[in-house]
């Protein structure tokens, strides 16, 4: 069985203060208060006289187990409910269809783990071997690992500060025994917090292949993209692109297509020429998404014909491509 979440190394946390300077190099770094960026920061002073702790020791344990992952992909939004875990588990499972592929979905969303009902796989837990704490499997080249496996049930909730969800982090990355895979794809909670800057910091090694920004079309949460970019670039994680998610309403019956979030859509597009990233594409609004999320079916699989596996089956593709996979 799955050891205690509570074990493990508390690795260091590291932050960027909000009225930090463009390309802040963050008050973990070495660089903290001494880079070019540092120059007329107000909190130079402070960051440069904080000796940074030492290396993270879990550091070399998860560059050799990230050494088999050939790519991994950061799945983001500034809003929370914009389906950023539905695609995450979409993308998943279309990397999965080709059988040649293993696929690993990670599910850092700490305090609000959605992956494994979306997978359908809510009851299961995790186990340990020898090797590492297996993920549980959708289907034989597709593993999935979550905190939600390690709950009593989908109503406890966790209330962990940020040292110790860096340590399952931390843990996830180097203890899990993912195997040789092809693609990981790793689900955030919304925003910028503890988790992405950890995924950021335990990765830099191994390197993050890119991520992949979920916003709706309303402009809050196209403000909240804006940050988001801002963070990725403010870390160097290279963006792969935004998608419109339940960008209009395509009738199931006539397949008329409604604008439900009128006067504001078209704001991807205008984002995307606005800051120079690219937009994938719009995933249009459909109830029967939610279903088959709820009943922890995939939606490509239950309805390939529809207008919304075709959105997403398009942007896949052109991940795929931006990666040179294709
Ligand atoms: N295109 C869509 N059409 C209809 N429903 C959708 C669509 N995309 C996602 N949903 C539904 O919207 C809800 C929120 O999606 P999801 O949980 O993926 O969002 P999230 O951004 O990951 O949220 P959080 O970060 O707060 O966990 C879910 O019920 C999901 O099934």
């Amino acid at each position: 069985m799955f050891p205690s979440a509570e074990a493990g190394d508390i690795p260091n946390s590291h932050s960027i203060p909000s009225n930090a300077p463009e390309h802040c190099p963050g008050t973990e770094s070495e660089l903290a208060g001494k880079a070019d960026a540092c120059q007329g920061c107000p909190n130079q002073e402070i960051c440069a006289s904080s000796k940074p702790n030492g290396p993270d020791p879990a550091l070399p344990y998860i560059h050799e187990r990230m050494t088999s992952v050939k790519r991994k992909i950061v799945v983001l939004s500034g809003k929370g409910g914009v389906g950023k875990s539905t695609f995450a588990a979409q993308l998943a499972w279309a990397f999965a269809a080709d059988e040649q592929l293993q696929t690993g979905l990670m599910d850092v969303d700490i305090c609000g783990p959605s992956v494994p009902t979306i997978l359908g796989i809510a009851s299961e837990q995790i186990h340990s071997s020898s090797a590492g704490w297996s993920p549980v499997y959708v289907q034989d080249n597709l593993g999935v690992m979550s905190v939600g496996f390690m709950l009593p049930s989908s109503r406890d909730a966790v209330m962990w500060r940020g040292p110790k969800k860096n340590g399952l982090i931390a843990q996830f990355l180097k203890d899990v025994d993912w195997g040789d895979l092809d693609y990981l794809v790793i689900d955030t909670p919304p925003g910028t917090s503890d988790e992405h800057l950890s995924i950021v910091q335990y990765l830099k090694e191994s390197g993050i292949d890119g991520a992949v920004l979920i916003t709706t079309p309303q402009e809050v949460a196209l403000q909240d993209v804006r940050r988001e970019i801002d963070f990725c670039r403010k870390v160097g994680l290279r963006i792969l692109g935004v998608v419109e998610n339940m960008s209009g309403f395509v009738c199931p019956s006539c397949k008329s297509e409604s604008q439900i979030f009128r006067p504001t859509t078209g704001g991807a597009e205008r984002l995307a020429k606005e800051t120079g990233i690219e937009l994938l594409g719009k995933v249009p609004l459909d109830p029967r998404i939610g279903r088959s999320a709820d009943y922890g079916l995939s939606f490509l699989d239950e309805y390939p014909d529809s207008p919304a596996s075709a959105s997403y089956l398009e942007i896949i593709d052109k991940i795929k491509y931006i990666l040179g996979d294709k």
